[in-house]
């Protein structure tokens, strides 16, 4: 290894009496969309985390479903921090193991999206993401679970389900963003929405929908908030529903989520949970934070503070319920 190389370029600040030291495992996934763009700073991470007296491992993936077992290894050894080094579906992966556990969830955006980077505001290169590593809050928050599957971000059902299954499929993902774009082109010809049956906490409704987006946070794909209100901390899942309209009511729609805006819209229904049933007469697509996976019937539940998490000191607007608690969750005593 050319020691000069890997040397990095700003040095971790001195480590005082306050800093705690840390034994964390690094999990990267060289699939991830921007691996190759950043796997030459992994070197460099890992020595600027050992300079403040952490100990750490990096370990790869050899195949999908590995970033779990990794993740189940890091609990068992009693790590204090699993660093996911790869996008969002790395992430889920990851946090099936760390649910309920001690150890907490650190982040080195190297996905295609990063929307869970984007939500905490994590920069989104090496040097600001090891930052927040080292100078980040630890702060407990909420999952949700679909069926035997924990999920960070948000479930998907309709739309976006059938078309994350078919950029699988099809072999789409290997163009990024732009494969899930010419693939939800394509599929907005055909697709006419579903009949859906929910039981939001033992309330039934039925209902015409094109997508549903069951939310933990309130980034989607990086571009929109379906979820605008969801709060990751507050012990609920916020729940939003499109349905059916004119051509000319979907184009207001479009305009209204891409700008954020956080009233009420048309075509939408908004409601907030803790458990929810959703039933179909044919099964309709799931996609969970990201990827395809499998289909309705399904079952939803909040868990509240499965998890803990390293986010930037500052941390985002309006995404968490309460203020955190510095003295007993800032990263040094
Ligand atoms: N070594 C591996 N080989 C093939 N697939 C892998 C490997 N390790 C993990 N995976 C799979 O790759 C999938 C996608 O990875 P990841 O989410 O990290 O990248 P991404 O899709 O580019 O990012 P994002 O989800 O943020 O857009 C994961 O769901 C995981 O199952």
């Amino acid at each position: 290894m050319d020691i000069q190389k890997t040397m990095p370029q700003t040095r971790a600040k001195k480590p005082d009496a306050s800093t705690i030291p840390r034994t964390a495992v690094i999990i990267t996934n060289p699939t991830s969309g921007s691996y190759a763009r950043f796997a030459h700073d992994l070197e460099e991470v890992v020595t600027f985390l050992q300079q403040a007296l952490w100990q750490v491992e990096l370990k790869l993936t050899q195949s999908p479903g590995d970033g779990s077992r990794l993740a189940q290894e890091a609990v068992e050894q009693k790590a204090d921090i699993v660093i996911a080094a790869g996008g969002d579906g790395t992430i889920n992966e990851i946090i099936q193991e760390l649910a309920g556990s001690e150890t907490a969830l650190g982040v080195l955006p190297m996905g295609t999206v990063n929307v869970w980077a984007r939500e905490m505001e994590i920069p989104l290169e090496s040097a600001g993401a090891r930052d927040v590593l080292l100078h980040g809050i630890t702060r407990q928050i909420d999952l949700g679970r679909i069926n035997d599957r924990y999920f960070l971000l948000m479930v998907g059902v309709g739309f976006d389900g059938e078309v994350s299954h078919s950029v699988e499929k099809t072999h789409m993902k290997r163009f990024g963003v732009l494969g899930y774009l010419f693939t939800m082109l394509q599929m907005s010809r055909q697709f006419r929405g579903f009949r859906v049956s929910l039981t939001l906490d033992e309330q039934a409704m039925s209902t015409r929908a094109l997508q549903i987006v069951v939310g933990n946070t309130q980034l989607y794909g990086g571009a929109v908030t379906f979820t605008s209100k969801a709060k990751c901390d507050d012990g609920l899942l916020d729940v939003c529903i499109i349905h059916p309209g004119s051509r000319w009511r979907f184009l207001l729609l479009l305009r209204d989520l891409f700008l954020r805006q956080k009233g009420k819209k048309e075509l939408v229904t908004y409601k907030t949970g803790k458990s929810l049933e959703i039933r179909s007469r044919t099964p309709i697509a799931l996609q969970i934070d990201g990827d395809a996976a499998g289909q309705t019937p399904a079952t939803i539940q909040v868990v509240p503070g499965a998890l803990k998490v390293i986010v930037p000191l500052v941390e985002p607007e309006g995404i968490f319920s309460r203020k955190a608690e510095l003295k007993q969750e800032k990263n040094v005593l």
